[in-house]
């Protein structure tokens, strides 16, 4: 009996030793090759990713970079993130070859969490994917259609600050942030305003976003268990809407340019073909995520620098009371008036530049290239960097300061300011975001001052940026 005990032991340690020996070998094989850049490349299976996440939870991704920049005296260096082969590259001449070398030498890619938590097309990782979605968006994205927008943000804002900021003497403004920027979009996107229809989303989408850019493990508790059957639970309602729109379409109970959902359903692909409803399902649940977390995290940190900045705050509200004041009672904000927001618009800009939605996004190399001297070979990953310049002083003096007057003039120079990314793939919903965030500055300023509760809170980025306790402030509403 001992015998077999014993043998069984030596045969199940010899297994593991021979799986890790492969994984190892492996491992190390992905990063044979000369002219590599320089770098670390961890453990087998998890590489750096441990490093690469828990900076962002400790507040400052940039650390990742900024140390391996400066250990390895390279803008260029080697990893191994989420079980890839990885090069990061910092700088604005690396976002330029990234950014200009989109279907040519590289194409985006997303790590397996992404791929999974969206399992069916969403993903606009895939060319094609991608292209359906650009075809689409430029419809509603186009000038007329966002100076549309403008007045349904402003009404909407209206209503968001009557139910949740006025008469509050403290309010979390995290997710009242998320709030407002959702409420936006499932108006814009799906028509949806119904308080009470919206707030079934609030949850699932919350878990959704804290499991996207997650370690892969699908096990009951995990933060990607939670995102898959958020995702699941998100899809499933956005189906039901889907099915009802059809229905009012055909009864002309609905209008063909009503939001992006009717677009969707009536717009052919350029292969003469309609898309399915669950292939609609994944596209609109990907455009509500893009399109509220990013703002919302803006909009958060829009509030915690004018809470700490007094001065910056007197000049967002002189030129806020301004345009205010030219209106008639209930007449609501338009396009021109945006237009006037040249001062808040460089304070959200001065927020996007410290504190950017997205940290970054991933590559693929198409092909074997070389790029400053290193050679990357086809299938590694690449990592483009906002913070890589953001915080980077020779792009941008005393990095962190909060200076809005950087973005007066020509502002900063090319591909520095990168929080929207840039070339082909960069972000569709960009103008939609600045009108967002400008509607969302005016209701603020123009109703409260307010004050930190929490003077020291920490920033955790996961994978967005946001207050560690959701930024609690007490308001001060401006006396009449
Ligand atoms: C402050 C707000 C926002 C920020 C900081 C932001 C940032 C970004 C960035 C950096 C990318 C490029 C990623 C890459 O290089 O692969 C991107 C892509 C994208 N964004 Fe945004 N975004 C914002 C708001 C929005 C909004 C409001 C929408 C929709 C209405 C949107 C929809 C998209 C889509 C669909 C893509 C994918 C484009 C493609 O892969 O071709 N974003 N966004």
């Amino acid at each position: 009996m001992e015998h077999l005990f014993l043998s069984l032991l030596l045969g199940f340690v010899t297994l593991v030793s021979v799986a890790f020996f492969v994984l190892f070998y492996k491992h190390r094989s992905n990063f044979t090759g000369t002219n590599l850049p320089p770098g670390k490349i961890g453990y087998p299976v998890i590489g750096e990713s441990i490093e690469f996440l828990s900076t962002g939870w400790k507040g400052h991704p940039e650390k990742f970079i900024f140390d391996r920049m400066s250990k390895f005296s390279s803008e260029i260096f080697k990893t191994s993130i989420f079980g890839e082969p990885a090069a990061v590259f910092c700088g604005a001449a690396c976002n330029k070859f990234l950014f200009s070398n989109e279907n040519k030498l590289v194409t985006a890619w997303w790590p397996s969490s992404v791929n999974k938590v969206f399992p069916t097309s969403q993903q606009t990782s895939s060319q094609s994917e991608a292209k359906k979605m650009r075809k689409l968006l430029p419809g509603f994205m186009k000038p007329e259609a966002l100076q549309r927008y403008v007045g349904i943000m402003d009404t909407i804002a209206q209503r968001h600050f009557a139910a949740d900021w006025d008469n509050q003497k403290e309010i979390l403004t995290f997710p009242l942030a998320k709030r407002y920027t959702f409420w936006l979009a499932a108006k814009l996107f799906v028509s949806l305003d119904d308080p009470k229809d919206i707030r079934k989303f609030e949850d699932p989408f919350q878990l959704l976003a804290g499991g996207i850019i997650s370690m892969p493990i699908d096990l009951p508790g995990t933060p990607f268990h939670r995102a898959i059957k958020a995702s699941a639970y998100i899809r499933k309602e956005l189906l039901k809407i889907i099915k009802q729109r059809k229905v009012d379409l055909a009864e002309a109970k609905a209008s063909p340019t009503q939001d992006i959902l009717s677009h969707m359903l009536l717009t052919c692909t350029d292969d003469g073909q309609y898309m399915t409803e669950l292939d609609i399902a994944d596209k609109i649940l990907g455009l509500l995520i893009g399109g509220h977390d990013t703002a919302s995290a803006a909009c958060t940190f829009i509030v915690k620098y004018l809470a700490e900045l007094p001065h910056v705050y007197e000049a967002v509200y002189a030129e806020q009371m301004e345009i205010a004041k030219s209106k008639a009672p209930g007449e609501l904000l338009n396009w021109d008036d945006l237009q006037k927001m040249k001062y808040s618009w460089c304070v959200a800009q001065e927020v996007l530049r410290l504190a950017p939605p997205l940290q970054g996004a991933f590559r693929e190399a198409l092909t074997d290239f070389v790029f400053n001297g290193f050679s990357i070979p086809k299938g590694w990953k690449l990592y483009w960097s906002a913070n890589s310049t953001h915080k980077n002083a020779a792009y941008f003096p005393q990095p962190e300061k909060f200076d809005p007057t950087r973005f007066e003039g020509n502002g900063p120079a090319p591909y520095t300011f990168v929080p929207f990314g840039g070339g082909p793939r960069m972000c569709p919903g960009k103008e939609y975001a600045r009108l967002e965030i400008l509607v969302f500055m005016h209701h603020l300023v123009k109703r409260f001052r307010w004050e930190k509760i929490l003077p020291e809170e920490k920033i955790i980025v996961d994978p967005m940026p946001m207050p560690a306790k959701g930024l609690p402030v007490r308001l001060f509403p401006h006396q009449l």
